[in-house]
């Protein structure tokens, strides 16, 4: 990384740098991959190459500081606000060393002692300022290589991965082959993934060669890759680190590789939180699970299903979006986990539907529900900062009051009967003695800073209440004393005040100096007046200001303690969290199923049917949403016509959705549904909208649908949409064709396919379970409607022409058009279809070898011509071209044939 590292112009002069830069120069050696910001007084500097990039990138003033050995170039950002600072680093792709001065500057002899406290990357960022609403995940990555056997070759390419959110302290692991991994790297999004840095490139100090930029073990993230110490992912290591967290490390773990890359992972998050081994205490829920307990939902299908992001990349008009009204930040975590990860347990998925439909059933219970959850803080991260010493008083009484919630919670809670809600209201720890030790020792109303007393509760410990009563009656025999003075002096204008400099004071005005009586000794002179101080108000005030500054200091301690009692408990408090959590997110997919109409899906075997389906996000947008069926038990594979923008994409993603929404233990959007649980959903979408995926290539394509047709299983649901479109037509036919039979023959998964090849629809006639649906549209007339509601049987044409004419093509081209599709295209070609199969070419059922599908025959295509307007014309696709394109197509051909 770039401006990391020792600064060459301090190398140089290694052995004369003052002591100060001496400490800078080995703290950038020691964290050699980060930015470091080295405190000095009020200010996070940076010297040398790193003051450049850090004035370029934080735009700030480059100065120079000059000592005896040299000028070296500097930059700073103020302590208190450094947090954008961060920010703007960690997006420009540094990392960033926090060294601050660890020693109180009065009680150092010579320099002050520096440490780095905590390392800031993309993946542990842990201030608030810096953290979005969702959970911010580090994965680290260990090839299974110690497992690897000759007997199980496929060993080679499996990994262990692990994941933290050191904000929250969940913390994860699994392992699996490439592909599950990608998949969870896909679902998790980690922000920074960590894998052991490889001995490589030693230089001459034996330090190693960063190589941040590398793709980790070629899988495809967006985060930062960071290469850490390998020996913390040697077992040995790894088991230490991990004694730390859980009892007995090895029962967890099923294999080598995952204790490892739990191990190092934690000590990575050891290194940047800045604590000694076994130091993150709120680290206390290290997990094992098994990809396979959920459904398989991977980027691609999460991306095009619009379920988090919408093809933009923004969260409008997204699954999240329209379910997403959850009372509480845990809540809303929650749900996206759930999302994520849609179960395949079918009682798992029936006890939340129980759930869900008795609090949809009672309203009253839901709502009261709801309203107590909206008073829920964020006590997940809150409780990780109180376990970590960074909790102020104001957190510890959120804290409380999140927890006062519990009682009245499981009171609202209590006459349920579904036994899912029972569960989860039993589980909750009311923990009476933490809110019990925070009400009696915080005030209600604690001021931010916790070094400045205010903080703790009279009442709650004996010697500051004894300093705090001192101190009140110094500061009452101090109030007294002005009518005390006026009286024994005969003084009316007496004040007595208070200064910071001089403390407390009587005032006297110059025309009443002579009636000051001898003990008053002057403390200060002003210009119509004196200042004066008696023996016993010095006494007094020495009394007062020690006892208010034991009084700061002792508080200070009681708070302390108080802290780390509470933090003590986090793994309770974070058990509590994540039932509210839980009950939140049933609470509101309650409330969607009721303000949204949803329907209780029936799990059953028999494959998807639907009455009335809608598209849960297409119909919070369209007011006349058209809802339509699926009927896919007997004959799971449909064929899905009609012409541009009737609905055929739409359709096919609600079904997905609607099987999804089901797995995650919701309501759905429909009048009826009985559904099977699905082990996975593919998704493979056309060329012109796979936006989000970038440039799409057909290869890419090719490799997507290899990966569909190798994967999926009969209990798969795949979508594909307009496969094969980014070649020619005829190629393009051919595959669709031999697709959607191999799916049928060989893997039985259902299957929704839309396609602007006709010809696809005839697959049906050799195919028993392949069904024909298509959109229909309304020709009254001239004009044509969209109808969107899909019907049996293939659609009579493509509507390409219609289309067209919708958009504004010149009538005189549409007219043409028309007559080329009635009439065929001049030269004696025929229309745009494949003639019927003939019994020979027609490709009979086939029951083995994927290898045979290379020999399916598609349907014939006569290209013979000479004339290059009709080789052109056969070739276009008209149903596939966006109106704007048939028109400049048409336009330009137009302008060839009259030149
Ligand atoms: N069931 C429906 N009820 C009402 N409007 C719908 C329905 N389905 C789709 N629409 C509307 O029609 C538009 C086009 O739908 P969709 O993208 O699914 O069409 P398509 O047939 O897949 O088009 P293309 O072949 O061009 O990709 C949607 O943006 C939506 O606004």
């Amino acid at each position: 990384m770039e401006a990391t590292g020792p600064p060459a112009k301090m190398v140089e002069r290694r052995e004369e740098l003052t002591p100060m830069l001496s400490q800078y120069f080995d703290l950038t050696r020691e964290y050699d991959d980060a930015l470091v910001l080295f405190q000095v007084g009020d200010f996070y500097e940076t010297f040398c190459e790193a003051a450049e990039a850090a004035a370029r990138t934080l735009e700030i003033t480059l100065t120079q500081r000059e000592d005896s050995t040299g000028t070296y170039p500097m930059a700073g950002v103020p302590i208190d606000n450094v947090a954008p600072y961060v920010e703007t680093l960690l997006d420009a792709g540094y990392r960033v060393a926090i060294a601050d001065q660890v020693q109180d500057p009065s009680e150092a002899s010579g320099v002050v002692d520096r440490a780095v406290t905590r390392v800031v990357t993309p993946g542990t960022v842990v201030d608030e300022e810096l953290l979005g609403a969702g959970n911010t995940y580090t994965a680290a990555l260990v090839p299974c290589e110690a497992e690897r056997r000759e007997d199980a070759p496929d060993h080679r390419d499996r990994f262990a991965v692990a994941f933290v959110d050191v904000s929250t302290g969940e913390f994860r692991v699994t392992s699996g082959p490439r592909d599950v991994v990608q998949d969870e790297l896909d679902r998790l999004a980690p922000a920074e993934v960590v894998t052991a840095r490889q001995p490589t490139n030693a230089n001459a100090d034996g330090e190693t060669e960063s190589d941040g930029d590398t793709a980790p073990h070629e899988f495809a993230v967006r985060g930062m890759h960071t290469p850490f110490r390998e020996s913390a992912f040697e077992t040995d290591t790894a088991r230490e680190t991990l004694s730390g967290y859980v009892p007995t490390p090895e029962a967890l773990f099923e294999t080598d590789a995952e204790l490892r890359v739990a191990g190092g992972l934690l000590a990575y998050a050891e290194y940047t939180q800045g604590v000694d081994a076994g130091g993150l205490e709120y680290i206390s829920r290290v997990r094992r699970y098994d990809p396979r307990e959920g459904m398989r939902v991977d980027a691609t299908a999460l991306r095009s299903l619009e379920v988090f992001e919408n093809r933009e990349g923004g969260d409008e008009h997204t699954l999240l979006g329209v379910l997403d009204t959850t009372s509480c930040a845990l809540g809303r975590r929650e749900l996206t986990h759930w999302l994520r990860r849609p179960l395949l347990d079918r009682e798992r998925i029936e006890a939340r539907q129980d759930a869900v439909a008795e609090l949809a059933d009672r309203a009253f219970v839901r709502e009261e529900a709801r309203d107590l959850l909206r008073d829920v803080y964020d006590i997940e991260r809150l409780v990780t900062r109180v376990a970590r010493g960074r909790a102020n008083a104001r957190d510890l009484r959120a804290l409380k009051s999140t927890l006062d919630v519990v009682p009245e919670l499981k009171a609202v809670l209590a006459d349920c009967e579904a036994a899912s809600v029972r569960e989860r209201r039993a589980a909750l720890d009311d923990l009476a003695d933490v809110r019990g030790l925070i009400g009696r020792a915080i005030v209600e109303e604690p001021p931010i800073e916790i070094t400045e007393g205010g903080v703790v509760a009279d009442g709650h410990d004996d010697d500051l209440d004894e300093l705090r009563a001192t101190e009140r009656e110094g500061r009452e025999w101090v109030a007294d004393l002005e009518a005390s003075e006026r009286e024994r002096t005969g003084i009316d204008s007496l004040k007595v005040g208070y200064n910071e400099v001089h403390g407390y004071y009587i005032e006297v005005t110059n025309p009443n100096l002579e009636k000051v009586p001898d003990d008053y000794t002057r403390r200060q002179t002003l210009k119509n007046s004196e200042r004066f101080y008696t023996p016993e108000l010095k006494r007094r005030e020495d009394e007062i200001l020690g006892a208010s500054e034991r009084a700061d200091t002792r508080e200070y301690q009681l708070f302390t303690d108080v802290r780390a009692e509470v933090g003590g408990e986090a793994e309770r408090i974070q058990r509590v969290a994540s039932v509210l959590a839980e009950l939140d997110v049933l609470c509101t997919l309650a409330d969607v199923a009721v303000e949204r109409d949803y329907t209780r899906p029936e799990l059953d075997g028999d494959g998807i049917h639907v009455e009335g389906g809608r598209h849960p996000v297409v119909e919070t947008t369209e007011p006349r949403f058209v809802p339509n069926d699926a009927d896919l038990r007997e004959r799971n594979v449909a064929v899905i016509t009609g012409p541009n923008m009737s609905g055929k994409s739409t359709y096919m993603r609600q079904v997905a959705l609607i099987q999804l929404l089901a797995q995650v233990g919701s309501f759905v959007p429909a009048k009826s549904a009985r559904l099977p649980v699905v082990d996975r959903v593919f998704t493979r979408v056309g060329a012109s909208d796979d936006i989000a995926g970038g440039a799409s290539t057909f290869m890419r394509e090719m490799r997507e649908l290899t990966s569909i047709l190798h994967d999926a299983t009969a209990d798969s649901l795949v979508l594909l949409d307009e496969v094969g479109r980014g070649t020619s037509t005829a190629d393009g036919r051919a595959i669709a064709w031999a697709v959607t039979e191999f799916l049928h023959d060989e893997v039985g998964a259902t299957t929704l396919f839309a396609t602007h090849y006709h010809e696809l629809t005839r697959v049906a006639d050799s195919r028993e379970r392949v069904q024909n649906l298509h959109f229909t549209i309304d020709r009254s007339g001239d004009a044509v409607t969209f109808l969107h509601s899909v019907v049996e049987g293939a659609s009579e044409a493509s509507y390409g022409v219609e289309v067209a004419k919708l958009a504004g093509v010149p009538g005189t081209v549409i007219d043409r058009s028309r007559g080329l599709l009635d009439d065929g295209l001049p030269g004696g070609g025929e229309r745009g279809h494949a003639p019927t199969p003939t019994p020979e070419t027609r490709p009979e059922p086939r029951t083995n070898g994927h290898e045979e599908s290379t020999e399916v025959t598609p349907p014939a295509e006569d290209t013979s011509s000479d004339d290059p307007l009709e080789a052109a014309l056969r070739d276009l696709n008209i149903a596939s071209m966006t109106p704007i394109e048939a028109l400049t197509w048409l336009h330009e051909r137009q302008q060839e044939v009259e030149r």
